[in-house]
């Protein structure tokens, strides 16, 4: 008997027999206890709101069990540690000291938010009963039974298993936090995957946002390596188009699902729906929207690609793998992002977020009052001797690096962008936009409760943004017995990884850099040898605009406002991006060679402010070495360059050795090239996807250029790649690519030959 999960209600028992029998744990979730009806709920709705809110002190204490009459997220006699998808990994004990609490439990389900579309009768045809559905959100699903729901394939992996086809729908739509939604229901802590409740609650101030399936962050996509994932994304964002990138998937064989405007796709229109397929690359990673400024909106989400532990190098270090341990970093506005852009001069100017978020929860402090939001924080609950794998994702949109330290437990560090590396142990994670690090925690300290704390860095120290969240012993207390701490009395640092200070080939006691960490798996030979097939040295930087040439007669140029009130434009290798009008990936021979430009072939009429396609072609299964160099020299600006479709080797991180030199530039890096002084090391250079270029520094990757397509290489920032951060790595040529797909959406302008009026008109 399997565990399918298509007639859940009468396997289920079987199911967690069946799979306790061979050591993986399933762990019951309790049925709720004490949810309060909605009456309850209308009468003290705005209870989490600034201004209405109570002290820190107070709301700190009553925000897992409410004083407040709303809600028990973990009422008292509940296993709060229960998760519909528990799963572990071949060692450690047996079986999970909870996982035999009685049979009462079960009647919730081991899967707790059963998709009711799933109902199918023996023959696994979809059953009458059940066809009275109106969501287009699960007809796929009922109408294929070769698909999987989102519970059914967040799963412990099996080396012999088949894989699944996962499908998803996200609907997308403009959304409000702390709508009327939050009148029926409070959100389920438990389940990443799919959520029956509406409420969005954020930090506790409204706004408008953007959600998919009114989620934030939206829904997990957690499956097995070999799995097919399939996403429906309706889009029903009024007056917007839309595209989901799945970053840190390699889309091999899938060029044009990488979600990228107008490189590999058209953008989704309002109203349309696109059907993404892929198969993941194992890893920690994340999708987000790709277009315009909507992922600091809210259109996020992470993605889990399991392996069965005999292929993790790392999996004998750890229990539990749980589809709770994700911790999604977010950085969070109380207005659209579009109100920073181009940006302000008086009022909220610069793009520095107002706070910081852990799985889409948080409180607020509002500077003026003091008063604090009273909303849940995010709580990962762990049990006393076992060893669990967090999955942490740094989804922030914005220039600030993000700080995370666990209260009294170390992390060891065990894969970062998915790809797994040698165990490090530190403190302390500093991480940038689009970075993912999983890390090992063990429950080796006196069962309570811990804080988290998630500081914002640089520019967000102006605001003092922070999160906490809970680290909690499973029956030990909800709150934590020491003072939250606060962002400038933080949890002691420790040993560090990523210091924002680190000069990275000089060693330091108390700090580890991406640069030092081993690749757990083996690197192409290829890679490591001394001349490169090709090398391009990438300086970027910021052009400044004085306002009277920006703003001249019928010019439109884009440029940013940034903190401070300068006006800027990105430039990487002095170009700056702008998109085409259709893809390339699909329609080329539609596109006017004009277009594209590089370091090698500027359009003729070029100035300081160069706009066009900036694309670099490589040869297929070149060995490709990148040097990238900060020439934007702003202190606190260190900016992380994501690469589309394949990982890099990190070779070098590092800063001039040459004390007289002030700020690096493309001739001193030339330079030091030229004298053999860049840092580079050939033992195991871990693989990343997304890597910051350190202030006035440079690194050094090293790339296979082995999957053909058209690649985006960009800062990460989202504010930066509006400006122009970015360029397409063109990998191969059109005969190396797979066919797109029959009646692929199609894009362009439309111009066509002026006619002259008709006269007399009728
Ligand atoms: N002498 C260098 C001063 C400088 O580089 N100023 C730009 C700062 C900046 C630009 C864009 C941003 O998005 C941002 O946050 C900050």
């Amino acid at each position: 008997m399997g565990c399918s999960g298509r007639l859940y209600f009468l396997t289920l028992v079987l199911c967690v027999v069946t799979e306790l029998a061979i050591g993986v744990r399933v762990v019951p979730k309790r049925k709720k206890e004490a949810i309060s009806t909605a009456d309850d709920q209308s009468t003290s709705a705005s209870w989490w709101q600034a201004g209405t809110a109570t002290p820190f002190r107070e709301s700190s204490s009553s925000a897992f069990s409410s004083t407040h009459g709303l809600v028990q997220t973990h009422p008292s006699g509940s296993d709060p540690f229960a998760s519909f998808g528990s799963i572990g990994s071949t060692s450690g004990p047996s079986s999970n000291p909870f996982a035999s609490s009685g049979s009462g439990p079960l009647s919730g389900g081991v899967r707790n938010n059963p998709l009711p579309s799933l109902a199918r009768n023996a023959n696994g045809k979809p059953s009458l009963k059940h066809l009275d559905f109106t969501s287009s959100a699960t007809a796929e699903l009922r109408r294929n039974p070769a698909l999987s729901a989102p519970d059914e394939c967040a799963r412990a992996c099996r080396e012999n298993e088949p894989p699944r086809i996962c499908y998803y729908h996200f609907t997308l739509e403009l959304y409000t936090v702390l709508g009327a939604a939050c009148q029926v229901c409070t959100p389920n802590a438990t389940n990443v995957v799919w959520s029956h409740c509406q409420c969005v609650l954020a930090d506790g101030v409204e706004r408008g946002i953007l959600t998919a399936n009114r989620m934030l962050p939206g829904p997990s996509i957690q499956v097995c390596e070999n799995d097919k994932v399939v996403i429906d994304v309706e889009n029903h964002m009024e007056g917007m188009e839309v595209t989901i990138h799945w970053h840190g998937i390699w889309q091999r064989g899938s060029q044009y699902y990488d979600g990228v405007p107008f490189v590999t796709q058209c953008p989704i229109q309002q109203g349309n729906t696109f059907r993404y397929q892929w198969q993941g690359n194992a890893g920690t990673h994340f999708w987000h929207a790709h277009t315009g400024l909507q992922k600091l909106d809210g259109l996020y989400g992470s993605i889990v690609v399991r392996q069965p532990p005999s292929k993790d190098p790392n999996s004998h270090l750890y229990d539990y793998d749980l589809t709770t341990h994700v911790m999604l970093l977010s950085d969070w506005l109380h207005e659209d992002a579009a109100e920073r852009y181009p940006g302000r001069l008086a009022v909220n100017t610069g793009q520095d977020p107002e706070n910081v978020l852990i799985n889409g929860k948080g409180q607020f402090r509002d500077p003026n009052t003091g008063f604090m939001t009273n909303t849940p924080l995010e709580v990962f609950t762990i049990t006393p001797g076992r060893r669990y794998r967090f999955r942490m994702i740094n989804a922030f949109a914005s220039v600030c690096p993000a700080q995370v330290t666990f209260e009294g437990h170390n992390l060891t560090v065990i894969a970062t962008d998915g790809e797994p590396v040698h165990p490090v142990q530190v403190n302390t994670i500093i991480s940038f936009s689009g970075e993912r690090y999983d890390f090992v925690i063990e429950a080796n300290n006196i069962p309570g409760a811990y804080w988290i704390q998630v500081r914002g860095l640089g520019e967000c120290g102006i605001k003092r943004a922070q999160q906490l969240g809970i680290l909690r012993y499973a029956r030990g207390p909800y709150q934590p017995s020491s003072q939250p701490p606060t962002y400038d009395v933080g949890i002691p640092q420790g040993v560090i990884l990523n210091p924002l200070d680190a000069i990275c080939n000089v060693k330091r006691n108390d700090a580890v850099c991406v640069s030092n960490l081993k690749s757990a798996r083996p690197v192409d030979k290829a890679i490591l040898q001394e001349r490169p097939d090709v090398k391009i040295f990438l300086p970027f930087r910021f052009h400044f605009y004085k306002p009277k040439d920006l703003f001249q007669e019928n010019t439109y140029r884009n440029y940013l406002v940034a903190p401070g009130g300068d006006h800027v434009l990105s430039l990487v290798d002095e170009i700056s991006y702008r998109a085409p009008p259709a893809p390339p990936l699909s329609q080329m021979h539609e596109l006017s060679p004009d277009l594209f430009c590089n370091g090698d072939n500027r359009p003729a009429n070029c100035a300081v402010d160069c706009r066009c396609t900036h694309m670099i072609d490589v040869p297929l299964n070149s060995i490709v070495e990148i040097v990238l160099v900060d020439e934007v020299q702003s202190p606190n600006l260190s900016h992380p360059f994501h690469l589309h479709g394949t990982p890099y080797n990190v070779i070098g991180i590092g800063r001039s050795p040459d004390k007289n030199i002030k700020k690096i530039n493309l001739k001193h890096a030339l330079d030091l090239d030229r004298k053999g002084l860049l840092h580079r090391q050939y033992n195991l250079p871990p693989f990343k996807d997304t890597l910051a270029v350190p202030n006035n520094g440079y690194v050094v990757l090293r790339l296979k250029a082995d999957n053909p397509g058209y690649w985006l290489f960009h800062c990460h920032f989202i504010y930066h790649i509006v400006i122009g951060m970015n360029l397409i790595l063109h990998i191969g040529t059109q005969g190396d690519l797979p066919p797109v797909p029959p009646n692929f959406p199609r894009c362009g302008d439309h111009l066509p030959t002026i006619t002259p009026p008709y006269f007399p008109i009728h």
